[in-house]
């Protein structure tokens, strides 16, 4: 079979899905491929307008999905990829593209203009072939094709559409149906490759990597055009594209340029279009005798070196240089290769004293935060070492020490005043994070961080040995259940604990609540919402929303602590366990940074009322941060594992799992750049 020398030929090749599609997964594994999964974070928001054709947009997108994983990858995950793919469906229909629904009202729309009618399906494929050259730089080689499946609707009556949006299905597919599942029931005929409609034409896609391995359609020598490659950046170039060996005409067209001849009673359209410059046409061997393989252009589209791409030339030397640690930047590779002198490279040593001096940064943060040096030059900017040490009551020696160590991570900025000492001013970051009444303070965070994550990670050593949590080492007892010790504990513990979620909600919550359009939703109940700092910001982005927040009865009674103003009736506050007590009835749960407390065991128990307290078309809205698929990163996330508390960090497909084997279908995961990421599921 075509497949199996095709497949046979990538083993032990590193091979990337750039998709967080299931389908996709499930198309390819069951064809036997190996591959690991890193979702692309490249935003899909192309201006439709730019594209001649519809399967152009799923093309270019594809590319970008898949370009955007192969870039990656050598500094986030410290390992270059042989061969990335990406992929983009769309559905056409009367000259429009539709692709995921962002609400119900949108589903409707979409599959009201589908209904009775005969629509395309295209399916944009992009290859990408990594090659690391000696100088440690990697080139990219593009391929990209595309396939068309016609689909016809039944006439679709209100309730079945209704039927059918409500059931949840349609909020993570393109066009707002899944031809696989229930979707089946909407169509009467399909016309062409099948897998191609439900996101993966994996025949055309073997055809193509047939050509690439089998019959020499690619080789270095030939592709590599001088001078096209570029360091700094992405050469714009024509996408490699091949021409598919044509079929027998009668089973699929083929095009020769970008208008596709094809057999409408056959419905499947084989393109691939030329690149648009006219290039040398390849011929290979083919067992039959030597054929045509049609136009081609190779051309690099991007080389650059895993260790000299400004980009990560400027990480190296950023101001924060703390905050590499735990930032969602990429984690370096360290290019140990010594220069002719034999010493290490300035950036090898600068990152590597990064590294040790990191808690050094870190307390110093934390010290100059407790001992209101931020707020103390908020109120009075231009003081010298002498006058700050006497209002917080220290030395001046180490006041002296502390100031410096902060200007040098960016915290505070000096003038040199004429033959007298510096003066001292807050920096922007420090105005904007670490004053105690800044809208996005973490003061509370950083308390937090300083007075029971340090003590805990002063026992890494035993954590790990035991794999165990330290909390008896750290603070004397031992840890029932965090949120026990923490709320049935002396109130500065509780308020310690509290103000920290509620620094991290204020600085995350707007971007959580609007990572996607949620309008459609009226009720949310926010478990385990702690101050309603969450909650709050829901309701300032959705005007039509109430939202209940949903926490132990010690968190609640203390809520008022951090809202002394009701600012927004539209926020109420019930106090129970959601492992025990009967949850709120709303349309949206939001589970905000509280599934990583939780082994899966205990997760499936919370998901599980969760889902009893859902109806069908319910949403769940998933925050926290979601590592990469091959748990790389982001470091923020992994560091975080390290208390070896009883939750579990874990990845988007990971929590997505969970998530579907309570009834709960993934439509849309978004990376934010904030601390968050968020995941929207609908309730099937
Ligand atoms: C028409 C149809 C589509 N789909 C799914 O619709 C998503 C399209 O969206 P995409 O942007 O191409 O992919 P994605 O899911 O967002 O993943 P990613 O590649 O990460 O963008 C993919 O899932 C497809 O299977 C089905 O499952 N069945 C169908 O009948």
């Amino acid at each position: 079979m075509v497949l199996n020398p095709v497949i046979s030929k990538l083993a032990g090749k590193l091979v990337v899905l750039a998709s967080a599609s299931p389908r996709r997964l499930e198309i390819l594994r069951n064809a036997g491929l190996r591959f690991e999964v890193v979702p692309s974070w490249f935003k899909e928001t192309l201006d439709k307008s730019l594209f001649k054709a519809p399967h152009e947009y799923a093309v270019e997108t594809a590319k970008q999905k898949a370009l955007e994983v192969a870039r990656r990858m050598p500094f986030k995950h410290l390992k270059t990829p042989d061969i990335v793919i990406g992929a983009d469906t769309i559905v056409t229909v009367d000259g429009m593209i539709l692709e995921k629904p962002v609400d119900k009202d949108d589903a409707y729309r979409m599959l009201s203009s589908l209904s009775g009618k005969s629509h395309s399906v295209f399916t944009g494929v992009a290859i990408v072939l990594c090659h690391e050259k000696e100088n440690d730089e990697v080139d990219y080689q593009l391929f990209a094709f595309y396939e068309e499946t016609k689909v016809k609707f039944a006439d679709l009556s209100e309730n079945m559409l209704w039927e059918y949006i409500n059931s949840g299905e349609p909020m993570d597919k393109a066009g707002g149906y899944g031809i696989q599942a229930l979707g089946g029931m909407l169509v009467e005929y399909v016309h062409g490759d099948f897998l191609n409609v439900v996101g993966f034409p994996l025949n055309h896609f073997c055809k193509q990597l047939d050509l690439i391995y089998n019959h020499g359609a690619f080789s270095s020598e030939q592709e590599t055009s001088p001078g096209s490659s570029s360091h700094n950046g992405t050469h714009a170039s024509p996408t490699i594209l091949t021409q598919s060996s044509p079929d027998t005409p009668a089973q699929s067209g083929h095009s020769n340029g970008s208008s596709a001849k094809h057999n409408p009673s056959a419905g499947q359209t084989r393109h691939t279009q030329s690149s648009p410059s006219a290039s040398p046409v390849h011929k290979v061997k083919k067992n039959d005798g030597e054929s045509e393989v049609g136009e081609s252009s190779w051309t690099l589209v991007n080389s650059l070196s895993k260790h000299t791409d400004d980009r990560q030339a400027e990480l190296v030397d950023s101001e924060n240089a703390a905050s590499l640690m735990t930032s969602r930047g990429p984690a370096m590779e360290l290019n140990v290769t010594e220069h002719e002198g034999g010493e290490p490279r300035k950036e090898d040593l600068q990152r590597i004293t990064e590294l040790m001096d990191g808690f050094k940064a870190s307390k110093a943060l934390f010290t100059a935060s407790k001992m209101c040096v931020f707020d103390l030059l908020q109120s009075r900017p231009g003081l010298d070492a002498a006058q700050v040490a006497e209002e917080i009551k220290a030395s001046v020696k180490g006041t002296e020490c502390l100031l410096e160590a902060c200007e040098s991570l960016g915290l505070l900025k000096s003038k040199e005043r004429k033959c007298q000492k510096p003066v001292y001013e807050n920096s922007g970051l420090a105005s904007r994070f670490l004053l105690s009444d800044a809208p996005f303070s973490l003061q509370g965070y950083i308390q937090h961080c300083d007075k029971t994550v340090w003590p805990l990670f002063s026992h890494l050593e035993d954590a790990v040995r035991e794999g165990s949590n330290q909390h008896e080492k750290a603070f004397g007892k031992k840890s029932k259940d965090m949120f026990q010790d923490t709320f049935y504990n002396s109130l500065d513990v509780k308020l310690r604990f509290m103000n920290a979620m509620h620094s991290i909600a204020k600085v995350t919550g707007q971007a959580v609540a609007t990572a996607f359009d949620l309008s459609s939703f009226k009720t949310a109940c926010d478990l385990g919402g702690c101050t309603g700092a969450m909650a709050y910001e829901f309701t300032k982005s959705y005007p039509g929303l109430s939202v209940t927040v949903f926490d132990l009865p010690a968190v609640v009674e203390m809520s008022e602590h951090f809202h002394p103003l009701r600012t927004d009736n539209r926020v109420s506050f019930v106090a129970g366990d959601f492992f025990n007590d009967d949850l709120p009835k709303a349309d949206l749960y939001i589970l905000a940074r509280i599934l990583h407390d939780w082994p899966d065991e205990k997760v499936h128990v919370l998901l599980s009322r969760v889902a009893d307290a859902c109806t069908p078309g319910c949403g769940l809205l998933l925050s926290e941060i979601f590592l990469d698929e091959d748990r790389g990163g982001p470091s923020r996330g992994l560091l975080q594992a390290l208390s070896m508390s009883d939750g579990k960090q874990r990845s988007a497909a990971e929590y997505g799992l969970l998530l579907e084997s309570h009834g709960f279908i993934t439509a849309h995961i978004r990376h934010t750049d904030n601390l968050l990421d968020a995941m929207l599921c609908i309730k099937a």
